[in-house]
């Protein structure tokens, strides 16, 4: 994932890439910044050609390791650390909120302010991570934050708890506790395909969500929680079946 800056050139280079919002596409995009078109595309950061030439050597799938390649699910193969069409952007925000207030939970003192927390369309859903500002496919949220727990069975709420599978075994993380996780704890699951903009992924041992389809202003974010959970999910490939929500 490009980080915030992380890769920016040290010295400005004009023709150089880009880090994109194709708002045609509604996507992330990598682009020579002699491309750039203003008003269909808006620029987030510079990158160096060292860096734009390391993204996106393709993994066969007997070879895919969590730890060093994602999933893109545009092109249904895997890649070495990710898709150069398709680019991932780790969004964060260290301290979103300096507020003192007791009254919020750790949980949602992690949100980012361009998101709020309020009742979720969904019938009898709780509360859901809405969108204040149009959001497009790439930008990826988290970690997801939570108790670790070897025992399924320990955690406290059903639907709060994601299972990471690495070279040793697999564990849990719970979120059931808003003062022990972060606002990703508050995005509810999909139920068809068509509302499905997040799509969860395992890498370095973390869970993430990437943005699928572009959200819209006021959108709810949803992710698909993977068939354990046992909504009726349709459409989705094999592949996306690394990590599973835990239903109990
Ligand atoms: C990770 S939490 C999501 C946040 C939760 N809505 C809240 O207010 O804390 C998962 C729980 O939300 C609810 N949920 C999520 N998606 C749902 C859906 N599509 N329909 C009904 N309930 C859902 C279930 O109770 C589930 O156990």
């Amino acid at each position: 994932m490009v980080e915030p800056e992380d890769n920016a050139e040290k010295q400005h280079n004009s023709n150089g890439w880009r880090l994109v919002i194709d708002f045609e596409e509604g996507a992330l995009k990598f682009m020579k910044q002699k491309y750039i078109i203003n008003g269909t595309h808006q620029e987030i950061q510079s990158l160096s050609d060292k860096f734009v030439k390391s993204i996106g050597k393709p993994i066969e799938d007997e070879y895919f390791d969590s730890e060093k390649h994602i999933y893109c699910g545009f092109c249904n193969k895997y890649y070495e650390p990710f898709c150069r069409e398709h680019p991932l952007f780790h969004y964060y925000e260290k301290n979103p909120t300096n507020e003192e207030s007791t009254t919020l939970t750790a949980a949602e003192k992690t949100l980012p302010r361009v998101l709020s927390i309020r009742p979720s369309k969904l019938p009898g859903a709780g509360n859901g991570v809405f969108s204040k500002i149009f959001i497009p496919s790439g930008v990826v949220f988290g970690p997801y934050e939570g108790v670790k727990l070897f025992n399924a069975e320990k955690c406290a709420k059903e639907g709060y708890t994601w299972e990471v599978v690495d070279k040793f075994g697999s564990y849990f993380l719970d979120s059931s506790d808003p003062n022990q996780s972060n606002w990703l704890r508050y995005i509810n699951c999909t139920r068809r395909e068509s509302e499905q903009n997040l799509f969860a992924f395992q890498n370095g041992g973390c869970i993430y969500y990437r943005v699928y389809r572009p959200i819209r202003i006021g959108g709810e974010l949803l992710v698909w929680y993977g068939d354990k959970f046992g909504f009726d999910v349709i459409g989705q490939k094999e592949k996306a079946l690394q990590n599973v929500f835990h239903a109990s």
